[in-house]
């Protein structure tokens, strides 16, 4: 093994996955008035990222998640990270996150390893690269989100593996991921460095059961069997300001 096999990868929009939990008892105890002037609040912010996404310059996509670990996520995709911290301050300012907890958040950037690429090519210049590394986040109707790394154990560890063998791995890895193509959409996000985990990985839906049926079906595949550890799994269905007020009223 040579001793530099660290992968080239490209980097595109850095991540911020924002979870909430509403506090349904303050929220309930605030006035009509009050509550309706958190909404005309909160949905003057939800424009201006509207108004980033159609000028192309980041991406964003909010959903109601199930079960006890969070009521919300809004995940946001920008150029920098600075506009990502602009974004937490301007959310934490508002009324309506006074009624919310933050109980989770995700900080990566969008990335691709280069396992697979066309020697010579300079894949920035792809369009098809560049779809993937700055992405739309689609809106499909469901979200699932988990965090994972790759196994450093001295039996299994993948940062001693050749780059052949990796390579061998993600190969096969990516030939599953292809067989989802039109059914689930992945935004792999890297937070070495960055967050508690390797990455961060966001998968989008229409049918829910995509969701276990390809990480399911992952888990028989070396990479993931033999390397993948896993955080919390998180899933959720899609909002818009509509069906966000909706879920508000009381
Ligand atoms: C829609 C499904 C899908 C598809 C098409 C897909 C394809 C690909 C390709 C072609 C490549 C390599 C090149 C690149 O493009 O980066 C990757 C890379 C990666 N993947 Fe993937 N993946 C999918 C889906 C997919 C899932 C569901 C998971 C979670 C794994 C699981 O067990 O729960 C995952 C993880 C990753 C990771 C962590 C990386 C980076 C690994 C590294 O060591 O750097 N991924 N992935």
């Amino acid at each position: 093994m040579s001793a530099n096999e660290a992968l080239l990868t490209l980097e595109g929009w850095y991540t911020y996955h924002n979870f909430r939990t509403i506090n349904w008892e303050k929220w309930r105890a605030a006035s009509a008035e009050e509550r309706q002037a958190a909404l005309d609040e909160l949905n003057g912010l939800i424009q201006t990222w509207e108004a980033n996404e159609a000028e192309n310059q980041g991406s964003t996509a909010f959903y109601s998640i199930l079960g006890h670990k969070a009521d919300l996520v809004f995940m946001f995709l920008r150029p920098t990270m600075q506009e990502l911290d602009e974004i937490k301050t301007a959310f934490n300012k508002t009324r309506f996150a006074s009624y919310t907890e933050a109980p989770y958040s995700y900080v990566s950037v969008v990335e691709l390893s280069n396992y697979v690429h066309n020697p010579g090519e300079d894949p920035k210049a792809n369009p098809h690269v560049r779809d993937r590394l700055y992405p739309i986040l689609p809106k499909w109707e469901h979200i699932c989100f988990y965090p994972m790394n790759k196994k450093r154990d001295l039996q299994d560890n993948w940062y001693m593996l050749s780059m052949q063998e990796r390579q061998e791995m993600m190969r096969s890895h990516g030939m599953i991921g292809r067989s989802y193509a039109g059914r689930v959409k992945q935004i792999i996000g890297g937070s070495i460095g960055f967050d508690d985990w390797e990455w961060g990985v966001t998968l989008f839906a229409n049918d829910p059961l995509e969701f276990k049926h390809i990480v399911y079906e992952m888990r028989f595949d070396e990479v993931s069997a033999r390397f993948g550890e896993f955080g919390n799994f998180l899933v959720g269905n899609v909002l818009n300001k509509e069906t966000l007020a909706k879920k508000l009223e009381v």
